[in-house]
């Protein structure tokens, strides 16, 4: 339970009637890389707005240290340092990649946080240390709607390391990705599981083995079965409903 960063207790969500998520419990180490997946309908989104307080439960509660984040709001969940990115990549086109970084950096935002805004030392540095971990060191001039979808992509991951979360949800993040850019953005994850924990929704199986060291899969809003990638291969229920082989 020490090294816990975030449980899920007995969570159900109702919409009308429908149970999108029953009755689920799961629970994310300190840098753990945990990957969800599961078929169409499975739940997993649903899962993650609840975690980043988009979507309240008729039941049970998420704990985040000692806040059940059911409980709060989504920019207090934010505070708490836990960062959503969305599927589709959402960075400022017309902004190049460095400026980007620095209106994600938690003192550059708002009104009264960009007018007295400086780009001081330690700004700068922990800018090029995030972009240099995202692969966009050299892209630090370039607008970010010159970028590739795959960069894009990095610049969003970016954003949100910026503020330095304790958990990050990720939704299909290397979905549009190049071969090439998927195997980078499986060290990059990796790498930030260094520090930080990571939920991470993904259909491309390739790309699980990659990243996983534990799988929970979801069916019809329950969990089906958790564990390491090769036990839940060899699951036969999960063979079953979801990887159909
Ligand atoms: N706001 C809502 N109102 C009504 N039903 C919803 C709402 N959000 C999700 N659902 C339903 O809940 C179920 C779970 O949806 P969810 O998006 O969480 O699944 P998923 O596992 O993420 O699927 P996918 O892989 O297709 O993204 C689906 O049947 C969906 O239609």
């Amino acid at each position: 339970m020490e090294n816990t960063i975030l449980s899920v207790e007995n969570l159900t969500v109702s919409f009308d009637g429908f149970q999108a998520v029953k009755d689920l419990s799961l629970s994310i180490d300190h840098n753990e890389l945990h990957v969800i997946i599961g078929p169409n309908g499975a739940g997993k989104t649903t899962l993650l707005d609840i975690i980043c307080g988009r979507t309240k439960p008729s039941a049970g509660r998420v704990m985040f240290g000692g806040t059940d984040l059911t409980k709060a709001a989504e920019y207090q969940i934010v505070r708490l340092g836990v960062a959503r990115k969305f599927q589709t990549p959402s960075t400022y086109e017309d902004l190049s990649v460095l400026e980007n970084l620095e209106i994600s950096f938690p003192r550059g935002r708002g009104v009264w946080g960009s007018l007295f805004f400086r780009r001081t030392r330690p700004v700068r540095d922990r800018i090029t240390e995030i972009a240099n971990q995202i692969f966009l060191f050299d892209e630090l001039d370039t607008k970010a709607g010159k970028l590739s979808h795959g960069q894009k992509q990095w610049l969003e991951i970016g954003m949100l390391l910026i503020q330095d979360p304790e958990l990050l949800l990720l939704d299909e993040p290397v979905a549009g990705m190049s071969p090439r850019e998927r195997e980078q953005t499986a060290v990059l994850l990796n790498q930030i599981s260094h520090g930080k924990s990571l939920i991470v929704i993904e259909h491309d199986m390739e790309f699980v083995k990659q990243i996983a060291r534990k799988v929970t899969v979801m069916h019809q809003g329950a969990l089906l079965c958790a564990g390491s990638i090769e036990q839940v291969q060899r699951n036969e229920r999960v063979i079953e409903v979801y990887l159909g082989a």
